[in-house]
C-alpha cells in the first residue's frame, strides 16, 4: 500500500447477524424470554431472526460440538462467540450461505466451512415446523359448518376419512396431508388441521385477525373437551390468562351459562379481557385476583373447574431453549408446591363442584402425576376418571405406571408421537356421598 492510500474501513457485520447474536447472548444469560427479546427488536426482520434462533435451539448440541471440535473460537479469540454460533447455524443448518462476505467474522466462519461440515456429518438435522398447523373454529362467532363452507369456497380440499378411523391411522393421515388439504380432528370437533407449511399463511389471515379462527395447539384443546361442561353450567377457570381455554370452554358451552375466569397477574388480566371481548364471550365474569383467596361465597354454584396453573412449560414446542434443557429441581419443587395448593383449593373450597380438570404444559412427573397423587391423598372425596376412556380409547399416551391407579388414568400428549405440544391432563370427579374409595 502506498503511503498516500487510506486504510480500508473494516466492513460491518450485517445487521441481521448482529441483532440475532445480541438476542442470543441476552437469552443465554436468561435476561428475558426469546419471544420477548424478539418482540422488542425494532430494527430487524423478526421472521428471519426467529428462524435462525429456532434452528440454533433445535440443533444446539451439534452446533456447539462443531464449534468446539474445529477450535474456531480458540483460534480466533476476537470472534464473538454468539455471533459465531449464529453464523455457523446459518451456514451449516440454515440457508447454507452467508451474506456480508467482506466482514472479518463471516470470512472466518467461511474458512472453517469444510471442517464444520465434517464435524456435523452424520448428525440428523432437526428442522422447524414439523408439526401441523392447528386452526380452531371459534364457534361464538362462526359455526363449524360455515367454516367448512368458507374453506370449500377458498378451494381447500377436505380430506375424508372413515368415521371409525383408529387414532394411529389418523396420525398417519395427518402426516400425509397435502399442502392444499385439511382434516377435521377426531377429538376436537372445532379443530381443523393443515399442512405445516401453512403456518405462515394462517398466522396473518383475516379469519384469524377477526378471531373467527383461533390458532391454538390441539393438545391444549383436549382439556375443555374432557372437562365437558354442558351448556348452562357454572364453571370456574382458576388460572385464566391469556384466556385461550376460557374461550374454548365458552365454545363447548355454546356461550350459555356462566364462567368465572380468575387471573392473578395485572398485565395478563388485560390480555384475558381482550381475548374474551374479541372472541365474543358473553358468559365470562372476570376477576383480577388470587384464586387461592376465592371461594363459594364470591363464586357461587361452581360445578366444573379448570386448574391450569403456572408450570415449567417443558412441553411447549414453540419455546426456544438455549440451555441444555436441564431439569431444575429447585424450580420444579416450588412450582409443584403452588400447583398442589391451587388444585387442593379447587377441591376443597367449592362444595357444588362435580368435575375438575388439571393440566400443565409440562412433561415432568413432579408437576403432573406427583401433584395428582398428593392432591388425592389430601382430598379423598375425589377420584380420577380415565382420560383415555373419555376419548373413547382413541388415545395412546398415558401417565407413568410408577404411579399405580393414577398414571394410566392421566393423559399425556407427546410432541413426537401426537404431533402437538406436550401436555398433561388429569380429570377428577367428586365421589357421591357414601361412595368409598375404589
Ligand atoms: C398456564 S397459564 C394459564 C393459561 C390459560 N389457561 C390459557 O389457556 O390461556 C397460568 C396462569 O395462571 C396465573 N396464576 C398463577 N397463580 C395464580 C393464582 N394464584 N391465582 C390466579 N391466577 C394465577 C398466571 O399468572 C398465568 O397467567
Amino acid at each position: 500500500m502506498s503511503s498516500t492510500t487510506k486504510p480500508k474501513h473494516s466492513v460491518k457485520v450485517p445487521t441481521q447477524y448482529k441483532v440475532t447474536a445480541k438476542i442470543l447472548k441476552a437469552a443465554l444469560q436468561k435476561q428475558k424470554s426469546v419471544r420477548t427479546l424478539i418482540f422488542e427488536e425494532k430494527h430487524a426482520r423478526t421472521s428471519s431472526l426467529h428462524g435462525v434462533l429456532r434452528n440454533y435451539s433445535n440443533n444446539i448440541g451439534a452446533i456447539n460440538n462443531a464449534i468446539e471440535e474445529t477450535g474456531i473460537l480458540k483460534d480466533n479469540p476476537r470472534l464473538d462467540p454468539e455471533l459465531c454460533k449464529v453464523l455457523v447455524t446459518e451456514l451449516i443448518f440454515g440457508r447454507k450461505q452467508l451474506t456480508g462476505g467482506g466482514c472479518k467474522p463471516v470470512q472466518t466462519v467461511l474458512e472453517y466451512k469444510e471442517r464444520l461440515e465434517k464435524a456435523v456429518s452424520g448428525v440428523e438435522v432437526k428442522k422447524q415446523g414439523q408439526h401441523p398447523r392447528y386452526v380452531r373454529v371459534n364457534t361464538n362467532l362462526l359455526s363449524v359448518a360455515d367454516a367448512l363452507d368458507y374453506l370449500a369456497d377458498s378451494e381447500w380440499r377436505k380430506k375424508l376419512l372413515p368415521s371409525d378411523i383408529t387414532y394411529p391411522d389418523f396420525l398417519i393421515a395427518i402426516r400425509a396431508l397435502e399442502e392444499d388439504e385439511f382434516l377435521v380432528d377426531i377429538h376436537v370437533d372445532s379443530m381443523l388441521i393443515f399442512h405445516p407449511k401453512q403456518a405462515c399463511y394462517w398466522a396473518t389471515h383475516d379469519m384469524v385477525r377477526s378471531k373467527k379462527f383461533i390458532l391454538q395447539n390441539k393438545a391444549t384443546c383436549l382439556v375443555a373437551e374432557l372437562l365437558a361442561p354442558p351448556s348452562g353450567a357454572t364453571v370456574l377457570d382458576m388460572c385464566a390468562a391469556p384466556g385461550m381455554k376460557t374461550l374454548h370452554i365458552c365454545n363447548v358451552m355454546q356461550n350459555k351459562g356462566c364462567i368465572y375466569a380468575v387471573e392473578l397477574s395485572k398485565d395478563r388480566y388485560k390480555t384475558l379481557l381482550n381475548t374474551n371481548e374479541e372472541g365474543g364471550c358473553s358468559i365470562v365474569k372476570t376477576f383480577n385476583a388470587d384464586a387461592l383467596a376465592m371461594n363459594a361465597e364470591q363464586l357461587p354454584n361452581v360445578e366444573y373447574i379448570l386448574v391450569d396453573p403456572s408450570c415449567s412449560g417443558s412441553g411447549m414446542q414453540s419455546r426456544m431453549d438455549f440451555g441444555e434443557n436441564k431439569k431444575d429441581d429447585k424450580r420444579l419443587n416450588k412450582l409443584a408446591g403452588l400447583q398442589i395448593k391451587i388444585l387442593s383449593h379447587a377441591m376443597g373450597a367449592f362444595p357444588d363442584v362435580k368435575r375438575i380438570a388439571y393440566c400443565t404444559c409440562s412433561l415432568w412427573k413432579e408437576e403432573n402425576e406427583q401433584v395428582v397423587q398428593r392432591c388425592l391423598q389430601l382430598n379423598p372425596q375425589f377420584k380420577l376418571l380415565s382420560c383415555k376412556k373419555a376419548l373413547r380409547n382413541r388415545w395412546v399416551n398415558v401417565g407413568s405406571s410408577d404411579y399405580k391407579g393414577i398414571g394410566n388414568k392421566c393423559l399425556y400428549s407427546q410432541p413426537e408421537h401426537d404431533l402437538t405440544d406436550g401436555i398433561f391432563i388429569a380429570l377428577f370427579e367428586k365421589r357421591r356421598d357414601g361412595q368409598g374409595e375404589e
